[in-house]
């Protein structure tokens, strides 16, 4: 579905993403984990097309992506931070994306409904908390009946039954088939919602599992532990 193939960007001298290659399928729930600054949000830009790599290639259905914007359509993104026109409102701001997309009739609007988003509609952007622009992002990400969804640590700034909503929202796409990356630093959430982890070291590869695969290798029940153990192995 999604394959990224030798991709290595450099920031002047920081090499970012050093020979990446990775082959995501559908209907599967990834998470991208790793340290700060390995990489992780730059490979995420790269899919989207916000940055551009210097050498490798992103396919989506066996076609490159680069330089090219049409796929965009078929990818609901969640920034780690939305960003808005402050004086939007929330029903300008939903408006607005769907006249973009003019071409989708029966949009989802589930998020919109569960978060409560239409009774805030007036409310302007630079007014709402941290969370709620967080639900108006997550809901926005879905609007369109993407076949991927990237998102970027996304319940963090959510209260647990905002957090809730969002998991169960993200176990129901997959179940339709769609391919779902997530990056996230918590490991219990990582459990909780996804089937493979994608583990990010130096800009660096450093492996791809499923979570009853690591949790086998290692014989730990506990993800976290897992993943601790697996990166304290590779410092020995
Ligand atoms: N536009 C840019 N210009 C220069 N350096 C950048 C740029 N974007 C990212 N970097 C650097 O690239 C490295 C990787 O950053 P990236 O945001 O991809 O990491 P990350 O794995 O997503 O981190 P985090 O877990 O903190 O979100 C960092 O050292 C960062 O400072």
């Amino acid at each position: 579905m999604l394959a990224i193939e030798n991709l290595c960007k450099s920031y002047g001298k920081l090499k970012v993403l050093q020979h990446v290659s990775v082959n995501f399928g559908t209907g599967k729930v990834v998470s991208v984990i790793g340290p700060n600054g390995t990489g992780k949000t730059t490979m995420i830009k790269c899919i989207l097309g916000m940055a551009l790599p210097d050498s490798g290639d992103i396919k989506m259905s066996g076609q490159s992506v680069l330089n090219q914007h049409d796929y965009r359509s078929q990818i609901g993104y969640m920034p780690q931070i939305g960003r808005y026109p402050e004086n939007m409102k929330i029903r300008q701001v939903i408006g607005m994306v769907k006249d973009i997309r003019k071409d989708i009739k029966n949009t989802d609007e589930e998020l919109v409904g569960l978060y409560g988003l239409e009774q805030l509609y007036d409310k302007r952007m630079g007014a709402l908390s941290g969370g709620t622009k967080q639900k108006v992002s997550a809901a926005l990400a879905f609007l369109f009946h993407p076949q991927v969804l990237i998102l970027d640590e996304p319940t963090a700034g959510l209260d647990p039954v905002s957090a809730e909503i969002l998991k169960s929202k993200i176990l129901k796409e997959k179940k339709n088939g769609k391919l779902i990356l997530i990056t996230s630093h918590i490991m219990s959430e990582v459990e909780e919602v996804a089937d493979e982890v994608m583990c990010m070291m130096d800009g660096k590869l450093k492996f791809y599992e499923t979570i009853a695969a690591i949790k086998q290798q290692t014989h730990e029940n506990r993800l976290s532990r897992a993943i601790a153990k697996i990166m304290n192995e590779e410092e020995d």
